[in-house]
Formats: structure tokens, sequence, C-alpha cells
């Protein structure tokens, strides 16, 4: 049976930040083996913040992304593997050497009013007869009509599928709807439309089902919610909802339940949860991969994580602005009159 839509699982890629970029190559093979078995269809796998993600700023991987880019690939026999890709923090040049390394869907990521920088690396793609995926990120920061402009650019320079992306796990129900609809009714004729959910205020599943009944067709999860802040909508449960509700994932529910229980959580060493500073990053709408960086500087600083993420969304940072982090620890520390900067 084809299945209603599509499920993109980023347990090897966004749960890379609760890893701390640690994935070894055993827990890489064994995971897509497991989600191979399971049936799901698309499997991502890179550093945290994507191709060429291993960096001071963001934090530097145990094994080479491609080392590990390769192992997924020689693993699946069915799934296809997916990878990030940021502009300027991964380049073309990354782009080719993922795909001999055996990526075959590129998701190329911005902020979601940037989507101009993305061009060449959609051009890039398609010629190297790559499947395409726009990442329109932190897209709760801007109105669903503004996204849909970008989701345009993205589609007319060979993006395939403009995703909604909720960075934040910020965006509460009619909000990933009113983003869904707004691209369907800009792009809906030339491309599919995605979404990828953070569980921050506990809206991964429930906005997934809205947004497949809106009209996206891909949705993104992660084995037992492995991802970014208090993590992705669990790649299981949208299975098992998805299954009440009638909608064919191609996903074989015992197994992939198996592979959340058995494969992937004995080796996390730090299970995603709605804790003080995940909830205030949705609540603040701050980027979730922000969470590892404010409590390293809250440690370092004596100032309380969850303050840092408040002051972080009161700013408005975006991704790549990491460093800021530190800037805010730091004026937090030195009092209120420093901290309204
Ligand atoms: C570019 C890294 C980031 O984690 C991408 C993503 O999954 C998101 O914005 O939610
Ligand atoms: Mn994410």
């Amino acid at each position: 049976m084809t299945p209603d839509v599509r499920i993109t699982d980023t347990t090897l890629r966004d749960g890379s930040h609760a890893m701390s970029h640690q994935f070894t190559e055993r827990q890489v093979r064994d995971t897509v083996r497991a989600l191979d078995d399971a049936g799901v269809p698309v499997i991502e796998v890179a550093h945290g913040d994507g191709l060429g993600g291993a960096t001071f700023n963001y934090g530097f991987s145990a094994t080479d992304e491609l080392t590990l880019i390769a192992a997924a690939a020689e693993e699946a026999t069915r799934a296809r593997i997916a990878a990030l890709l940021v502009p300027g923090v991964g380049t073309v040049e990354d782009l080719k050497r993922a795909a001999a390394a055996g990526v075959q869907i590129v998701r190329v990521a911005t902020h979601c009013t940037e989507a101009d920088v993305a061009v060449q690396h959609f051009g890039a793609a398609r010629e190297l007869g790559m499947e395409t995926v726009g990442f329109l990120m932190l897209s709760h920061m801007t109105s669903p009509d503004e996204l849909a402009r970008q989701a345009r650019i993205m589609v007319d320079a060979g993006c395939q599928c403009p995703y909604v992306v909720d960075s934040a796990g910020a965006l509460i129900l009619d909000d990933a709807v009113a983003r869904v609809e707004a691209i369907l009714a800009e792009v809906g004729d030339e491309a599919q439309v995605g979404y990828h959910g953070h569980n921050n205020l506990a809206m991964g599943v429930a906005n997934s089902v809205l947004a497949y009944r809106a009209g996206a067709r891909q949705i993104d999860g992660s084995t037992r919610a492995l991802g970014a802040g208090a993590g992705n909508s669990p790649t299981e449960v949208l299975t098992a909802v998805f299954d009440r509700l009638g909608v064919e994932t191609g996903i074989d529910l015992p197994a992939i339940l198996a592979a959340a229980e058995e494969v992937v959580a004995p080796y996390i060493r730090r299970t995603p949860i709605m804790d003080r500073s995940s909830i205030m990053l949705g609540y603040a709408g701050a980027y979730s991969s922000f969470l590892i960086h404010a409590e390293r500087a809250a440690e370092r600083y004596g100032v309380p994580a969850h303050e840092i993420l408040i002051e972080v969304g009161r700013r408005g940072y975006v991704g790549g602005q990491e460093d800021m982090i530190i800037d805010v620890a730091l004026s937090l520390a030195a009092g209120p009159a420093a901290a309204s900067g």
C-alpha cells in the first residue's frame, strides 16, 4: 500500500544535539538497521547542525559525519539517507562529498526569512540528482504569508518540499495549520509541504497530525524524541497515532517500538524532557538547539539556564548566534541593568 504520509526519522541528526554530537559508528549502524527493518522510509544522518557543523561554535563530533553517513548508507536496504545542510555552515563541496557517501536527500535549512541563501544549494543538489527539502527554521518568527513567500523562493530554486520547521517548539495548533496552509496555497501545485516539530510545549504530535490534515505529506519524527530541547515528535508515537487515525505511514508499529526501546533508548545519555528550560524554549520562542549551550553557560557563569533562554528569546537570536548565549549569560550575571541590552 502506498503510504499517505512520508515520515523522515531524524534520530541520527536532530538527536545529535541531545547526544552532544557523540554518536558512534556502532550506534548509527544499529539504529539504521532497526529503522530500516521497521520500514522507516527516510533516515537523516549528520551533525546536529548539518554537514560541516562539527566546529568550535556548534560542538565537535566524536566521529566524522561522512563515516557515519557511509555506515548508514551501507546498512539501509530500503530507507533513503538524508542529510541537513545549513548554507554557510556546509558548502556545495560538503554536499558533493555527502552524495558520494550515500546521501540521496538533502534538507537545506535557512532561517525562516532568509531562503535566498539556499538558492545555489538547491541548484547543486538537483544537478547531483538528489531529492531536495527546504527547512524554514524558527517558522514561528514570521507570519504564514511571509513564510509562504520564502517557500516560493525555495521552490523556484529547486526545492521539492518546503517544511514548516518549529525549531523552538513554539507553534501551537492553529499556528502550525496556518503555516502549512499558506505554503500549500503558494506552492502546492509544484511541491509537497512538510512539518518538523519540537516537543517543548508538548505540541509535536498534535501539530503533526494537524499539519497532515492541512495537507502536509512529509512529517519528521525522532525515536524516543531524541532531538534538541524537549526533543522531536517521537517516530514511534507518530506511527501509533497515524495508525489509529487510519493514515498509512508504511512503518511497522511493533518494529519501530522495538527500535526505540531496545536500540535507541539504551544509548541515550540525556533523555529530552519537558523541564523548566525546555518549556521556556517553546514559551520564549528560542531555538531548541540553544538548550545545551545555555546549560553550559549557566554552569560557567552561575545564571539559571531558563533565564538565559528567556532573554535569548526576547532578543530574537537565531541559529548561528550560539556565541551570543555567552553574552546573555554575562549580562545576566552582571545584574538587571546590563541584561536589558
Ligand atoms: C540547523 C540545526 C537545527 O537543529 C535544525 C532543526 O532541526 C530545527 O531548526 O529544528
Ligand atoms: Mn529540529
